[in-house]
């Protein structure tokens, strides 16, 4: 499958040559030639006459790979291979099917520093980062692996000695569609509970990343899946529709943005087809002036610069205490500054490359419209040019703080999908709550404080929820120690509080 451009020593077992501190591959060195298409158990060419499309290796901005988009035949011929395999799969035990995923799980953890390299080299994320991803797929994996022996039904007692029960069924070929941010991640989360429940799949990566999918692929067909049963078509768009609309596909599950979710679900509506969406997010973190505040920097760097800050629950509206945020910035910036961008494939690297140069333009083109808008760059927003000349080609840039913000600039309306943190400073709780929940983008929401609600100094509510208020107003949004019937000691929740 890799053919190496430079000359590097014979390949040695991954963990041979980490522990002699020898790299298996290097950023530059990988051609991928082989297949990138999977079904009916083995790698498949795409149509014969189709436009390919490039992929690049964003650490260097080489090309990588030719991509032949699937249409209409090769999906039909994926989707049958799919129906086939569930008529095997479906009937077999819940353990059985247990049994084969584990063994998949096995082989993951066997290939790890193999797979994370790969998602490297195709994704540009830091190998350190890839690791993390590589175990969470596995994990999940093995998470759903252990739920398939417990799937069960119901008994229900009907009147005159009668009884009803009900079965879990799978559902037959399901489609999952993912984003190009966690590939390997995200072909794992849509197969593993696929799978485990007795369905088949046919998995569509991003365009942008196809490497890693097939991978996955190869590593069921070795644990024993039937011929068939996860399958992998690549392609953008146009392959992506064709999926949703095959009349032998039950279920759509899909990762990406939300324009693209929405036709999904659009699609899917006309075949009446249930859909699974993970969308993108704009998610808020609130900082607390008593919170532990190299707890808090550490985590508004994390929620917003892991993966080159290509995370879609990360928390880009840092809402900061007016007490703490000139304290908080500089910290914030000082190790923002601080961030090693380079070669992801090397250990000591915290920010790779974005994904690709358009969505580099894109990142950067939201912070010229910040600045332009009103916003201040306290550090950051630059396209970087790592000192490797073999990286020159690459797609990076200086991660960014944005202060001066207000909530209706762009950039804190809008997911950017990039390094950049958007700070905006805040007085009282019920302010930033408000301001924090109004988005159409709530994936997420963090909070760093020593105290709970109403237990932070100089704050004596504890706000009460709707259905434990007893004083008989069913709407009733007061907080507790303001409440008229708290006086009287006749709240439940006061009581148990
Ligand atoms: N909530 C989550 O779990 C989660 C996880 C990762 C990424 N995301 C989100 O994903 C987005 C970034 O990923 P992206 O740029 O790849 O998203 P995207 O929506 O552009 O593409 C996602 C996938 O959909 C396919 N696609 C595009 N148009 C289609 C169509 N008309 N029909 C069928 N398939 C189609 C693409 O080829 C790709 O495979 C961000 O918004 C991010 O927040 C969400
Ligand atoms: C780590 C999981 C992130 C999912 C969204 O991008």
């Amino acid at each position: 499958m890799l053919r190496r451009l430079a000359s590097l020593p014979l390949r040695r077992p991954a963990a041979a040559l980490l522990a002699a501190g020898v790299r298996c591959i290097s950023s530059g060195s990988v051609e991928i030639t082989l297949p990138l298409n999977f079904w009916a158990g083995k790698r498949r060419t795409g149509p014969e006459k189709c436009s390919k499309d490039i992929v690049y290796e964003p650490a260097t901005g080489r090309v990588l790979c030719q991509l032949e988009p699937c249409g209409a035949v090769e999906v039909d011929q994926a989707v049958k291979a799919a129906k086939l395999a569930f008529g095997y799969w479906s009937k077999m035990s819940g353990m059985e099917r247990a049994r084969v995923m584990i063994e998949a799980a096995h082989i993951i953890e066997s290939k790890r520093e193999e797979i994370a390299e790969m998602e490297v080299v195709n994704n540009g994320k830091s190998i350190t980062e890839a690791r993390l991803d590589v175990d969470s797929a596995r994990l999940c994996i093995e998470y759903y692996a252990g739920l398939a022996s417990t799937l069960a039904g119901q008994h229900v007692q009907l009147p005159g000695g009668s009884f009803a029960y009900t079965r879990r069924e799978p559902l037959g070929v399901c489609v999952g569609i993912g984003a190009w941010n966690y590939p390997f991640q995200i072909a794992a989360w849509k197969s593993a509970p696929a799978l485990a429940c007795g369905n088949s799949m046919v998995f569509k990566p991003s365009p942008v990343t196809p490497v890693t999918a097939v991978m996955l692929a190869e590593i069921y067909a070795k644990a024993g899946v039937p011929e068939g049963l996860f399958n992998v078509v690549q392609g953008g768009q146009e392959t992506g529709s064709l999926l949703c609309q095959h009349p032998d596909v039950a279920k759509v599950s899909f990762t990406g943005s939300v324009p693209t979710g929405q036709k999904i679900m659009e699609m899917a509506s006309k075949g009446v087809k249930p859909v699974t969406l993970e969308l993108g997010g704009k998610s808020p973190l609130l900082i607390f002036k008593d919170s532990d505040l190299e707890n808090a920097v550490r985590g508004a760097l994390m929620a917003n610069f892991l993966s080159q800050g290509q995370v879609c629950s990360n928390g880009t509206r840092v809402f900061v205490q007016k007490d703490i945020l000139p304290e908080f910035v500089k910290e914030v910036v000082k190790r923002t500054q601080a961030i090693e961008i380079g070669d992801p494939l090397l250990e000591s690297t915290r920010m790779g490359a974005l994904v690709s140069q358009p969505h580099l333009d894109k990142v950067l083109s939201f912070v010229d419209r910040a600045k332009k808008e009103g916003a201040t760059v306290l550090c950051g927003g630059e396209s970087y040019v790592p000192s490797d000349p073999k990286l020159r080609g690459g797609y990076y840039m200086t991660p960014c703080v944005l202060g001066n913000c207000t909530d209706d600039m762009t950039c804190v309306k809008e997911e950017i999908f990039g390094p950049v943190m958007s700070v905006l400073p805040f007085e009282t709780e019920d302010e930033v709550l408000q301001r924090a929940n109004d988005t159409s983008l709530g994936l997420a929401a963090g909070v760093f404080t020593r105290h709970r609600a109403g237990e932070r100094p100089g704050d004596d509510r504890v706000l009460l929820p709707t259905e434990d208020c007893v004083c008989g107003d069913g709407r009733c949004r007061q907080p507790l120690l303001d409440h008229p019937a708290t006086a009287s000691q006749s709240c439940a929740l006061r009581q148990r509080l």
